[in-house]
């Protein structure tokens, strides 16, 4: 089934946050996003990563420059329910189940989910069996696991994941990184997500962005011409371990810059 919106292109156009108190999150970026693919963002920690996709998703304005989602500023396509975002913090409603909160969400974006689909996404995300209990009643990975399922419900266009899986055990985390990507394939989904982990966002992605120590630059635009479906027992193959090289050595290349990282302390 088609998404409910159309995956859009998005550009940002010299992007630059500085923060109330003087810090710079991100400068200066430029970067295009084609419809139904899949990049990850990659840098040191603090580097503005999740200020960059916070802005992309609208929570935050920039500076100076400009992001355009398919001829809209963000804020419209969150508006539209054109764009999910599943954050660090799953912000989940605690007097609410795991369908319960799948549900509101699809509520507000005045959509109805097709029979089972809800069951079918809290089975994608591993948590069948637990969609009657209450936030609270979960782990740390299951709360993260129930705010991407719910961000999938409404068939975004645009999908935003930071860390979505830095509470997810291992084994969960490969399990989703096998299942995801057939996901947002099918559906044609646009997503951006940060992680920490190269090899995740090698696995995972059709691009990856290295960034530099805050403010975030970019130091490498990395295409993953990996084939697919991937997995992650595959990473240990030649030409995914060059990949992975390549983003580790960008990494260092942007750590090494004279005012940023190592050089900088
Ligand atoms: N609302 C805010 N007000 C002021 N400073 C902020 C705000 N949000 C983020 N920052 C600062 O901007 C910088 C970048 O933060 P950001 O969270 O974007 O980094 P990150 O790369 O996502 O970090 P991590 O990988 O550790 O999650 C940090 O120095 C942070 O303290």
């Amino acid at each position: 089934m088609a998404p409910e919106t159309p995956p859009p292109r998005i550009a940002c156009e010299g992007v630059t946050k500085i923060f109330a108190g003087g810090t710079e999150a991100v400068r200066d970026v430029n970067l295009t996003f084609e419809p139904g693919r899949t990049t990850a963002l990659v840098g040191p920690s603090g580097c503005g990563k999740s200020t960059l996709l916070r802005l992309i998703a609208g929570l935050e304005t920039p500076t100076s420059g400009r992001i355009d989602i398919a001829g809209a500023p963000p804020s419209e396509t969150l508006r539209h329910a054109g764009l999910s975002v599943a954050f660090q913090d799953p912000s989940l409603l605690p007097w609410r189940s795991v369908r319960g909160n799948i549900e509101l969400a699809l509520q507000l974006a005045r959509q109805k989910a097709a029979d089972r689909e809800v069951e079918d996404l809290i089975d994608l995300v591993g948590l069948g069996g637990f969609a009657e209990a209450r936030p609270a009643a979960l782990s740390g990975g299951m709360r993260q696991r129930a705010a991407i399922a719910r961000a999938l419900a409404t068939r975004p266009g645009l999908l935003l994941l930071d860390e979505p899986f830095g509470a997810v055990d291992e084994l969960t985390r490969q399990q989703l990184a096998r299942d995801l990507p057939k996901l947002w394939e099918a559906r044609g989904t646009t997503t951006l997500l940060v992680t920490h982990s190269v090899s995740e966002a090698v696995l995972l992605s059709d691009r990856v962005i290295v960034l530099t120590p805050r403010p975030a630059e970019i130091v490498a635009d990395i295409a993953i011409d990996l084939p697919r479906p991937r997995d992650p027992d595959g990473l240990r193959a030649p030409d995914a371990a060059a990949l992975i090289d390549r983003v580790v050595a960008a990494l260092s290349e942007g750590m090494a810059l004279p005012d940023r990282g190592i050089a900088a302390q």
